[in-house]
């Protein structure tokens, strides 16, 4: 509107007072003031005196912590300069542009040199899972993950094989619960329980009881002391792993002998800060991030408050992939390191920063659909108590007596 003003294409008129008109802007400076290169150029440009130049000094001095930047915005001395907020044009460029182009766009960079992309798509606000669709996307992948969709349209996957190690963030109803839930439905749909083991800690005790009877699932445990004994049965599992590694003179767990064969191992900790008081826990945990990629197991960790303590910079470091779902402030934002992760305002809408930044719309499965296509790979109580039947091919569901009475 300011613009068009200026440009004499509205009614409007544009007034505009420079610091320097106010007559009450000045102060008369030492006799041994010197004029800086800057105020050598605001006198050229505005036609400012001393008396000027030296009131200015004193004021971001004292009025603007000693930041000349501040001074522009609270003394500007053009309409350019007035429209700035701490660096930030005071007219969000956002609201702006959305004004112009509607919601859908994109702005990055700060407010001198920003890039604005204008999508002719919008991300849908919701996308149902539907696994026929995503299938043929992850076949060529050895361990295919599905993010979700971007504003193209278009889905976006990766291998877990390749990015390893995900974290999962966001608030209370951001959908992250839902996120791991068509991650692991996806995962168990695309691979047979001989090749795929997993491991699942649910702390808050609501997410993965769906998963308890299906074949892939080694274990579904609450408590930290089991899920302490869980993680050490990995560690075992890691020690062995790379001890066949080194005996076959192999980087990658993958190219064993087939005799020697492994599952891909996945670990899957829903709210894992509360296990951050288990020094164990937490060394076992840093240890899979650390090395686990190589040795075929993989860790995916959600929280609710992002807690930089917590993701400690081994832990942070090695998670290749981070899914921000709406998280509360930009300091979570930051630990996250999905930004802008704060100004979500949609469920299931989240940044990943993984080989890069992506906003992207989780696909949406409802327990009862993660369930009833769940259900040719459920086995019965009876079965999963056994753990070797005569004459047939072992049974990989282990009981948590199966794993811990072999530890103990
Ligand atoms: N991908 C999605 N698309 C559309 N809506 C979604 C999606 N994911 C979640 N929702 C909506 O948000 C609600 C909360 O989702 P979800 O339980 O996954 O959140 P959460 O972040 O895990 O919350 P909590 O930490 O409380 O468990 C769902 O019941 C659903 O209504």
């Amino acid at each position: 509107m300011w613009k068009q003003a200026e440009r004499g294409e509205s009614d409007f008129i544009p007034l505009f007072f420079p610091w320097y008109e106010h007559q009450e802007y000045r102060m008369e400076p030492p006799e041994d003031f010197v004029l800086t290169d800057e105020e050598e150029e605001l006198k050229e440009l505005y036609n400012v005196d001393n008396d000027q130049l030296y009131w200015r000094r004193w004021a971001i001095r004292n009025n603007c912590g000693g930041d000349p930047e501040l001074f522009k915005q609270e003394y500007p001395a053009n309409s350019e300069e007035a429209f700035l907020s701490s660096g930030r044009p005071r007219f969000d460029i956002k609201t702006l542009f959305t004004q112009l182009f509607g919601a859908n766009i994109e702005i990055s960079g700060d407010c001198s040199r920003f890039t604005l992309k204008v999508y002719k798509t919008t991300i849908p606000s919701v996308l149902k899972y539907n696994f026929n669709e995503i299938q043929p996307l992850l076949e060529h992948f050895s361990l295919g993950i599905i993010s979700g969709k971007d504003r193209n349209g278009q889905y976006v996957t990766f291998d877990l094989l390749k990015q390893p190690h995900i974290l999962i963030a966001g608030e209370t109803g951001s959908g992250k619960s839902t996120q791991l839930r068509s991650i692991l439905t996806t995962m168990i749909l695309s691979k047979r329980p001989s090749e795929l083991h997993l491991y699942l800690g649910d702390c808050k005790k609501s997410e993965f009881h769906i998963f308890r009877k299906v074949e892939h699932v080694q274990c579904v445990l609450s408590t930290s002391k089991d899920i302490r004994k869980m993680l050490k049965h990995i560690k075992r599992e890691l020690d062995e792993r790379s001890d066949l590694a080194e005996a076959f003179e192999v980087s990658h767990i993958d190219d064993l002998p087939i005799e020697h064969k492994k599952p891909y191992i996945v670990v899957c900790i829903d709210e894992f800060v509360m296990l951050r008081k288990d020094e164990e826990i937490m060394e076992i945990l840093t240890e899979i991030v650390a090395i686990g990629r190589t040795l075929g197991v993989f860790a995916i960790l959600s929280m609710q408050r992002p807690n930089a303590k917590v993701l400690d910079t081994t832990i942070r470091a090695n998670l290749t992939v981070s899914m921000g779902f709406k998280l509360r402030d930009v300091t979570e934002s930051r630990i996250v390191n999905t930004p802008k992760a704060h100004e979500i305002d949609v469920s299931g809408r989240f940044i990943m920063n993984s080989d890069k930044l992506y906003e992207l719309q989780a696909p949406y499965l409802k327990i009862e659909d993660a369930k009833s296509l769940l259900s040719p790979f459920m086995v019965s109580n009876e079965v999963k108590e056994v753990f070797s039947n005569e004459g047939k091919e072992e049974v990989k569901q282990l009981t948590k007596n199966d794993i811990f009475g072999r530890l103990n």
